[in-house]
């Protein structure tokens, strides 16, 4: 008869059998030993998580601090009177009829650049940013270096974090929110497509309601995208043209977010203006996108892939020069017009606005690619694949008319010119400059 499971595996203590005193001895010592084990991991187990819950507790509660990833929850917050004084000054302007503007996303590529210039011209400027993983921490702690030189604070913190904002508005009358605080790149909304929805969508709405409770509520300026155009093929790409056939879910999300915007306008007042960016490139860029990983792959001798449409066709990029979109960036806010309700209650109507922000002029990508071998002087090694299907669009062209003749945006940066500046700067930030000869081309 085969033997049962007990009797090979005992499980409990009052199961062994005691027919053999070796055989008792063996199994009681053998007792012993797993529930002392058990007793130690257990406490091991108590104590980590005891460990955790204070660690966690320690991180939100530093004056000032958001320790919030992409996808946290909102956290309570405690500002001290050191924190205070830091956002009071940085929101000082240092001229008269100065602006008082809130920066989201002022570690990002956009905001640094805006934050900047808004500076330099005597705004008061305060961020808010998150510092999440999205890429390279290091580049978003760098840009905050910069900005801290020119005394612009970053708070660091998530925008769907409804107290903080309550906080701030609390604190400060800000005439303007810059809204650059998103989940960029087309590609990446395949992965993790949650991250759009939390930053894009639910930031936006968070932010909205801080801002339509506000008194006086701030004029909004915000970033929506190129990519809204979606698979549209009449080009040049005119603000009326059809945006309901997005290619992405970050299309849709910052489609979506147009909407919300008519919406906040429309019941509570809010002077809102959209920008749609067309592939804004630069120093301090992002190294997600393909001319920053492009240059990197290249320097380092790595196969870049560059993708094809449908017949072999190349993809062009309408790529738009960090300073021409700056310009746009603080003439829409000089130009918003006033939110007319407060408290909550519409007393009017107020702006609501969208501007195509590109450059005129769209280059395709081997081209791109072609221009960087020149400024680095080393050949690429290129895969040239079929575009996979993962929310790419073949073309984009802007025509910029309205943004022309409504804030006197006039694009001037070829992107000949526009990668050499961007590629002096990689050499330099990365302490990559050494003489051209020992990079060949
Ligand atoms: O203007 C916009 O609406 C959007 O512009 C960029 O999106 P994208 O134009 O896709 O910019 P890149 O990721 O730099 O790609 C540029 C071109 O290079 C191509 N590419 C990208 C990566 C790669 O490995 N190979 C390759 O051929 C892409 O298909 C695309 O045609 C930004 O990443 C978005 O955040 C922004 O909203």
């Amino acid at each position: 008869m085969a033997p049962s499971e007990t009797d090979n595996f005992p499980s409990t203590p009052g199961k062994v059998k005691m027919d053999r005193s070796n055989y008792f001895g063996r199994v009681a010592s053998r007792w012993h030993a797993t529930a002392s084990a058990r007793l130690l991991s257990g406490s091991a187990i108590l104590l980590a998580l005891t460990l955790f819950v204070l660690f966690r507790i320690s991180s939100y509660t530093v004056a000032g601090r958001y320790m919030t990833g992409a996808n946290s929850v909102p956290i309570a917050f405690k500002p001290d009177h050191v924190w205070e004084t830091r956002v009071r000054q940085s929101c000082l302007p240092k001229k008269d009829e100065g602006l008082i503007v809130l920066v989201t996303g002022a570690a990002g590529f956009v905001g640094t650049h805006v934050s900047l210039a808004l500076k330099k011209r005597g705004d008061g400027v305060l961020g808010i940013d998150n510092f999440n993983s999205y890429y390279e921490v290091s580049l978003k702690r760098a840009r905050q270096a910069l900005l801290e030189k020119q005394e612009i604070f970053i708070i660091e913190g998530d925008i769907n974090n409804k107290e903080l904002l309550k906080t701030l508005f609390d604190l400060i009358q800000f005439t303007h929110l810059m809204h650059l605080a998103a989940q960029a790149g087309v590609r990446y909304a395949m992965q993790n497509p949650g991250s759009y929805v939390h930053s894009n969508i639910a930031g936006l709405i968070t932010l909205l309601e801080v801002c339509k409770d506000a008194n006086p509520q701030p004029a909004i300026v915000w970033a929506s995208s190129s990519s809204v155009y979606g698979l549209n093929s009449k080009v040049p790409f005119s603000e009326n043209d059809r945006t309901d056939q997005p290619a992405s879910l970050y299309a849709a999300t910052k489609k979506a977010g147009e909407e919300i915007a008519h919406t906040y306008n429309h019941i509570y007042g809010l002077s809102i203006t959209g920008l749609r960016f067309f592939t804004v490139y630069g120093p301090w860029g992002r190294p997600d996108m393909a001319y920053f990983s492009f240059t990197r792959d290249i320097l380092k001798g790595k196969p870049i892939t560059i993708y094809q449409g449908s017949n072999k066709q190349d993809l062009a990029r309408d790529f738009t020069y960090i300073d021409d979109v700056v310009k746009g960036c603080v003439s829409s806010l000089d130009t918003a017009g006033m939110s007319t309700g407060s408290g909550g209650k519409k007393k009017g109507p107020a702006p609501l606005r969208i501007f195509n922000l590109g450059n005129t002029s769209p280059v395709t990508v081997p081209n791109l690619v072609s221009i960087l071998e020149k400024h680095l002087k080393v050949k690429a090694k290129k895969n040239v694949i079929k575009m996979p299907r993962n929310g790419d669009v073949p073309f984009t062209h802007a025509n910029v008319s309205l943004a022309h003749d409504q804030l006197g945006y006039n694009p001037t940066t070829n992107l000949e010119i526009g990668l050499k500046r961007f590629v002096k700067w990689y050499l330099s930030y990365h302490g990559l400059e050494r003489p051209v000869k020992s990079r060949r081309l």
